[in-house]
């Protein structure tokens, strides 16, 4: 996916900034757009590459380096030259040569001799080469990825304010104007600046040819003005890529030595005491059963039959068809513990969920599935009635919210889930403490659960909190996905203990189990073969006579459950023994097939609909809570992880408000001259980066809850309208708040104007770029379940609208001037722009600033508009601002309801 991905966003990058900027002509016009084509390659593209290496590194290859460290399996230097050269040949130089070979060609630069394409190429390999170490820095700086961006973006607004191109380095405030000289960008810009525009000439020489005044009248059109202009200078070349390489040196070394003085930023957990204390005397019967929750859950026993289940999956791009379930056959009654044993790939998750109804197909993969399943003597003919009556305990724990404690997250799943039963406070917390108790999570109740990061409970008081959490409601059948992997055999024998008990009482446990110490706790085991086929089901003591009736003798000192698993694996280390092996599994199938008992069901009715089910097993039924419900304890939730995770609430508040400190160095304050005229329209163009910050925080929080609020969606406890209102509800005010300060910063500490009106059309434009970037954020984050991708391609989406807000490309095609209209940036560069270049700007000229005839360009910021071709209806803009704004909230609400529809199996195909 990494490389996929970074070659995916060169080609796109690259065929749309081509695009934009594709081959500008040689007016004055033209030579900014050709300016800016220059500055996406040194600078913009770098951001997109910036922003994944760092998130890439954050989520991924520091942890793999964090745990291979701590084993001393490397060290750190082994570490920066291992990364540099796997991705040397792929990432390092492919993606700046495809990026180079689309742009160079489709901006139409100079290609007077191939030198300058080799040079174009060789800068744009050096400046990938030198983000990436920068990414490196700032994740060796914070493994946190919401702390990691904040610094790797700020970093680059810092650094494109110093490269020259969005104001004259020379027209900064002196106590800023020296940071050029650290600025790594500065110098990227400088070097490809120079090597286009060296002898550059326009076309206005060949118009004045004839002219003996050619040279002053064209003056402005020759390279060396243009250079001079931006700060640079003519055969700029040795120096300035000497010093990038010499910055991507330093950065590799500093992020080092970063890595070495900052391990992994492990903090520990802190206890968060609760309210009321847990009263030991409290017994889960007591409880549960007594107080009105129990329903009676003796009086129908629920027994899962499944006949001829049969499964496959389609790859749509491979074209491949793979059968991972063949006639599978099996009976779980309620008060045993059932269980599903086989090798690794033999189908048993796949079973699981195809039982509890959470198969889901994707765009690239559809499944289909056959044969009957029965509760009791209902057939189920269609998945989804299925689910609201069991609960599943999936095999992985990372999804539980870190910044809670045990009790808390209890807590809210009793509220969520519990909403529609009657039950007092008093009635809930008794349930919540009796459910810890009898997980034996008393200990640990106040600790945050914690993560890689924030060290929490143990692994295996995560799975017993994730086992805690679906025995909140009760549910009638109990599906578990490997619930003692990974812990040690005293706790997973507290856990099938637990388990025990439940059935007990009347609940079906189904569950596949790897390496159990013994099988003499499992009242039905399901033996599944290699190809997901049957090669048992039945006690352990039939288990044992089955396979003596084979001729197999049972060894006395081995561990039952790897000898029956040994039997039915292929073993594939020699070509012989797989043939063996093989040959053994299928007979063992094959003996199975031949006697397994009839499993048929008496006088089965058909359930079709969701409201048969209601009515057969009414009392034992989830609903999800109500949306208000749903909505409080949601937002309730998210607001503590939220407070508690202050590094997600530091980057929140200070991407915006940091990018408006960094505007307000480097523009503070304004002249009245007409050089300001760029000054004010390069700061315009740095308010639509809010669209990347809003983004960014999006990418810092909404992954985790998202994968939350997928697992809650998919046990039915909560509506997609709570999820999608409590995250609004939480992120706005946010949003409210860092952009009034920025608006007080760039209205009144750089100087625009002192207006109110400004400052309001300035908070209202910045409030609702980032509330847009957020929604780009939900939205690519539903579509792709992958968040490197999805950061890549939000990325993408974000420069494209940047490059076309109207002060970058300044020539659109009619295509691309129409989807502009779809873009808030547009909008926020044409109201900060009318509200800004007014009548009452007054704009004065030095006297190098007059022209030939002595007057001034721009003597009103009225003038200004016209010369740029900026003027609108400012009323209808802002309201089409909101409009916008609100559409791109609602496009990603729509993709949350597709996202779910996809996930909830009502869209599968029936059982045939
Ligand atoms: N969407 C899919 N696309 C391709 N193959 C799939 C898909 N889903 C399942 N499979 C394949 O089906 C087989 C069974 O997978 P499943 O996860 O059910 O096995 P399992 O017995 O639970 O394995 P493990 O014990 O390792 O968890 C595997 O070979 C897996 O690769």
């Amino acid at each position: 996916m990494g490389y996929a991905s970074v070659i995916l966003e060169a080609v796109i990058m690259g065929l749309i900034t081509g695009w934009l900027f594709f081959k500008p002509d040689t007016s004055l016009v033209g030579i900014r757009s050709r300016e800016a084509a220059l500055y996406t390659s040194s600078s913009l593209q770098c951001y997109l590459f910036l922003l994944f290496e760092t998130y890439r590194l954050c989520q991924l290859d520091l942890k793999v380096y964090d745990r291979e460290r701590a084993e001393g399996c490397i060290s750190i230097t082994g570490f920066i030259m291992a990364r540099r050269i796997s991705k040397l040949i792929i990432e390092d130089v492919a993606v700046p040569l495809i990026f180079s070979i689309i742009t160079y060609f489709m901006y139409g630069l100079r290609t007077d001799s191939a030198v300058y394409f080799w040079k174009y190429f060789a800068a744009c390999f050096i400046f990938h080469l030198n983000t990436l170490s920068v990414g490196l820095f700032a994740a060796a700086l914070s493994r946190d990825v919401s702390i990691a961006t904040l610094v790797a973006n700020l970093n680059f607004t810092f650094q494109s304010m110093l490269n020259g191109f969005f104001i004259n380095t020379k027209q900064m405030p002196v106590y800023v104007r020296w940071c050029k000289y650290i600025a790594y960008l500065w110098y990227s810009f400088g070097f490809i600046a120079s090597n286009e525009f060296t002898g550059f000439k326009g076309d206005c020489f060949k118009q004045y040819a004839d002219d003996p005044n050619v040279d002053s009248i064209c003056y402005a059109y020759t390279g060396k003005y243009i250079l001079h202009s931006l700060g640079f200078w003519e055969n700029w070349n040795a120096l300035p890529i000497c010093v990038v390489l010499a910055f991507c040196l330093g950065t590799h070394v500093a992020a080092g030595l970063v890595l070495k003085l900052n391990p992994v930023d492990v903090t520990m957990g802190k206890e968060i005491k609760s309210k009321h204390e847990i009263d030991n005397k409290i017994q889960y019967e007591d409880s549960l059963y007594n107080q009105g929750h129990g329903k009676g859950m003796e009086e129908h026993a629920v027994n899962v039959t499944i006949k001829n289940i049969g499964l496959s999956v389609v790859n749509k791009i491979k074209k491949s068809n793979k059968e991972i379930l063949i006639n599978v056959d099996a009976t779980f009654e309620a008060g045993k513990l059932n269980i599903i044993m086989g090798p690794s790939g033999s189908g048993k998750t796949s079973l699981l969920n195809l039982i509890s109804g959470r198969l889901s197909s994707t765009l690239t993969t559809k499944y289909t599935s056959s044969g009957h399943i029965y509760l009791n003597n209902f057939e189920i003919e269609d998945y989804h009635i299925v689910r609201p009556i069991c609960s599943y305990v999936i095999q992985d724990d990372d999804h539980l919210l870190p910044t809670l404690t045990v009790k808390e997250t209890l807590s809210f799943a009793a509220k969520l889930r519990l909403s529609k039963d009657k039950l007092s406070k008093k009635q809930r917390e008794n349930l919540v403490d009796s459910i810890i108790l009898q997980m034996g999570l008393k200990e640990c109740a106040d600790t945050l659960v914690g993560n890689e990061l924030l060290k929490g409970i143990s692994g295996g008081e995560k799975r017993r909190l994730s086992i805690a959490i679906q025995l909140i409601s009760s549910p009638k059948i109990l599906i578990l996905d490997e619930p003692t992997s990974g812990l040690d055999s005293f706790t997973a024998d507290s856990i099938i203990d637990c388990l025990e008990r439940l059935s007990n009482r009347g609940t079906t446990i189904i569950m596949t189990i790897h390496q159990p110490r013994s099988l003499d706790r499992f009242g039905s085991i399901l033996l599944l073969a290699k190809g997901g086929k049957v090669a048992f089901n039945g006690t352990k003591q039939q288990l044992i006579q089955n396979f003596q009736e084979m001729g197999f003798t049972i060894p006395v000192l081995t561990n039952l459950a790897d000898y029956f698993i040994d039997m039915i694996s292929y073993n594939t280390s020699n070509n012989a023994i797989e043939v063996e092996t093989r040959q053994r599994v299928d007979s063992i199938v094959e003996h199975w097939a031949n006697t397994k008992p009839e499993y048929h069901v008496e006088d089965s009715i058909q359930l079709t609909k969701k409201d048969q089910l209601r009515k057969e097993f009414h009392s034992y039924i989830k609903e999800p809570a109500n949306f208000l419900a749903g909505f409080i304890v949601l937002t309730h939730r998210h607001w503590i992880g939220l407070v508690r995770d202050l590094n997600i609430l530091a980057a929140r508040c200070a991407q915006v408000i940091g990018m408006g400190v960094i505007l307000a160095l480097f523009f503070a304050r304004f002249k009245h001259n007409v050089t300001s005229v760029q000054d004010r329209l390069g700061c315009i163009q740095q308010i639509v980066s809010l669209y990347f910050t809003g983004m960014l925080n999006n990418m810092a929080s909404y992954p985790r809850e998202r994968d939350y609020f997928y697992d809650e969606y998919n046990d039915d406890v909560v509506s997609i309208n709570s999820f999608f209102f409590s995250y609004l509800v939480i992120e706005v005010p946010f949003e409210i708040f860092t952009s009034v300060v920025f608006g007080v910063l760039l209205v009144f500490v750089i100087g625009f104007q002192y207006d109110a009106g400004l400052f309001f059309a300035m908070t209202y434009c910045s409030f609702l770029t980032v509330n847009a970037g957020e929604s780009l954020g939900i939205s690519f984050n539903t579509v792709l379940d992958h968040p490197g991708f999805a950061l890549t391609m939000i990325s993408i989406f974000c420069s494209i609208g940047t490059c076309m807000a109207g002060l970058l490309a300044m020539t659109l095609d009619n295509f691309l001037k129409a989807m502009n209209y779809t873009s808030p940036l547009h909008y926020t560069v044409m109201i900060v722009s009318n509200l800004v270049f007014t009548n009452d700007l007054k704009l004065y000229c030095t006297n190098s600033e007059r022209l030939e005839n002595g007057s001034c360009l721009f003597t009103t910021g009225k003038d200004v508009l016209d010369a740029y071709n900026l003027k609108v209806n400012l009323k209808l803009y802002l309201c089409l601002i909101a409009l916008i704004a609100v559409l791109h909230r609602a496009i990603s609400y729509l993709f949350l309801v597709l996202k779910q529809a996809k996930i909830n199996p009502t869209k599968f195909k029936k059982l045939a």
